[in-house]
């Protein structure tokens, strides 16, 4: 009889000051945990489980976007990675992005490079977002046209209310999409 097949890994590492990014972060783990024989972490760079990271098959980072780039909370996070870097620990992992920020654009697309540019110097696989906009509403799946990773926006008000359903279906699709790649 062969063995059971190894339960995939999927992390989720990000920063969330005020929780819209953490939102982001637990529909993508929905949408992962919907692929059968995956196991799902979920933390924040200020509880970083080191461990699942090291044995993670995908890890997804996500951030904030504040003053066009990451938070220094995030940046903290990457900085300490830089022995594993040294060790070469993540190579051939499965690397992935998502952004939040204030405005449509607000500059998410400096946090997802800056996020691809760091899982490359760990040798890590990039994927992006394969998915084509439904529209532009905010019940629209990749309505801000992110392809480099997950863009989402979130206006200032409470969680439960932002980002719009359409960005959270998003992520759902995002998380799944990542589960099945790996
Ligand atoms: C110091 C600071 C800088 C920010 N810079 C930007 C920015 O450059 N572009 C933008 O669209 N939003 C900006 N924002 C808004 C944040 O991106 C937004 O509030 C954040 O994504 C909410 O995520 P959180 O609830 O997970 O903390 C900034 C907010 C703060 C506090």
């Amino acid at each position: 009889m062969t063995p059971p097949a190894p339960c995939k890994q999927v992390c989720i590492v990000y920063h969330s000051p005020y929780g819209h990014t953490e939102r982001v972060a637990r529909a993508i783990a929905d949408g992962a945990r919907q692929v059968a024989n995956t196991q799902v972490h979920v933390m924040s760079v200020e509880h970083v489980d080191w461990h699942a990271l090291d044995h993670a098959d995908v890890i997804i980072f996500g951030s904030p976007t504040y003053m066009g780039s990451v938070t220094s909370g995030f940046k903290l996070f990457m900085d300490a990675t830089s022995k594993r870097w040294k060790n070469r620990l993540w190579v051939g992992k499965l690397a992935a992005g998502f952004a939040n920020s204030g405005g449509l654009s607000g500059d998410k697309l400096a946090v997802l490079q800056q996020i691809c540019l760091f899982a490359m110097q760990h040798g890590m696989l990039w994927s992006g977002i394969p998915l084509m906009p439904t529209g532009h509403t905010e019940n629209d799946l990749n309505r801000l046209s992110g392809f480099l990773g997950l863009m989402t926006q979130s206006d200032n008000a409470p969680v439960e209310e932002t980002p719009p359903q359409g960005d959270i279906e998003t992520a759902k699709w995002f998380g799944k999409y990542l589960a099945e790649l790996i």
